[in-house]
């Protein structure tokens, strides 16, 4: 993970996207997909839990991330290590890339390989990614379940110099300073709405926010989910981040939907210790106090329980999406 400090490697090195590996990348998908699916208008990413997002693909063509030069493996549970291209949505479809599982930084992952999938997608010419994920709420109005359109984001890593597009630039035509103030697509959040309305979506199960961006693998402590609400945050999670920047110097459209699979613990106040021994001494009954912790199999078991909402909803807002022009 220390390919986001070192500025004295070469392309290939620091943002893995050398022309040659690249090269190489697009070859082998060449050999595999068939011509009409090989260039698809969409990119989807699917989050822990939500690789079924793609089951409903048609002509579906998987490709295993081991074929792959440029790509790692997943080694997260509820992530698979394969891209699915087919056809999506209904009518003819819409032809469309799936990654059935992403990396993750803390996987061990260069922040390059993790979005070296992105930077595909950019080859092949997806103008429009639809990225998922699990998040846990820090905004108390979000229940779980809810799905959030996100509108903006705080990535304290990216603040620190853990940033995908630190480095020699890989495209000269790229801007070396990428303004994100407008990342999440304005236009694409309104047909989310929409979608939502066609398919009768309750008003809650929907919602807008902020992701808080965080390195992970450890859940937040209480004192740190006080402070990413305090800073503005309505969820938070560990991806996504990278692949927006990495989409967003691609010149795509990028689309993030977080599904709230818990609630990140802030008690409103803490049961002080000293004031349960006195109520203890005092010979006084005291409450138990009660220790919820976030799991994986509970984001995971979320992610198949709402997967079909989900899913649901991105194939409608592909059906809105505008002719290309
Ligand atoms: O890949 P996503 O962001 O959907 O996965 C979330 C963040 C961690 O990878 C994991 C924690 O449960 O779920
Ligand atoms: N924190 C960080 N990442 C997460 C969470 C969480 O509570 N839930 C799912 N991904």
């Amino acid at each position: 993970m220390a390919d986001f400090i070192t500025t004295s490697q070469k392309p290939s090195d620091s943002r893995g996207s050398s022309s040659t590996l690249m090269t190489e990348t697009l070859q082998v998908l060449k050999e595999i997909v068939p011509p009409e699916l090989q260039n698809p208008r969409v990119g989807i990413i699917c989050g822990s839990g939500l690789s079924g997002l793609a089951a409903s693909l048609r002509q579906s063509v998987l490709v295993q991330y081991e074929k792959l030069p440029g790509f790692v493996q997943s080694t997260v549970p509820g992530h698979k290590s394969a891209l699915a291209f087919g056809l999506m949505g209904s009518g003819a479809g819409i032809p469309v890339v799936a990654m059935l599982g992403r990396f993750h930084p803390y996987e061990g992952h260069k922040l390059s390989s993790v979005v070296y999938p992105v930077r595909v997608m950019g080859a092949i010419g997806v103008k429009d990614i639809f990225i998922t994920n699990a998040a846990g709420a820090l905004n108390p109005a979000l229940a779980v379940g809810t799905i959030v359109v996100v509108h903006d984001h705080i990535a304290l890593p990216n603040l620190t110099g853990m940033n995908p597009l630190l480095g020699p630039q890989i495209d000269p035509s790229f801007p070396r300073f990428l303004p994100i103030s407008d990342a999440y697509s304005r236009s694409l959040r309104k047909l989310v709405f929409h979608a939502a309305h066609q398919l009768s979506m309750n008003r809650d199960a929907l919602a807008e926010g902020t992701y808080a961006w965080v390195s992970g693998p450890t859940y937040e402590t209480p004192a740190e989910g006080r402070f990413l609400r305090a800073a503005g945050a309505d969820v938070v999670g560990m991806s996504t981040v990278p692949e927006v920047l990495a989409a967003r110097e691609e010149g795509m459209n990028v689309l993030v939907l977080s599904l709230v699979t818990n609630a990140v613990v802030i008690p409103a106040s803490y049961k002080s210790v000293r004031e349960e021994v006195e109520t203890e001494i005092a010979g006084n009954l005291i409450e138990p106090v009660i220790d919820e912790k976030v799991s994986h199999e509970e984001v995971l078991a979320l992610g198949k329980m709402k997967g079909d909402l989900m899913k649901s909803l991105v194939a409608k807002v592909l059906d809105l999406l505008p002719p290309p022009v």
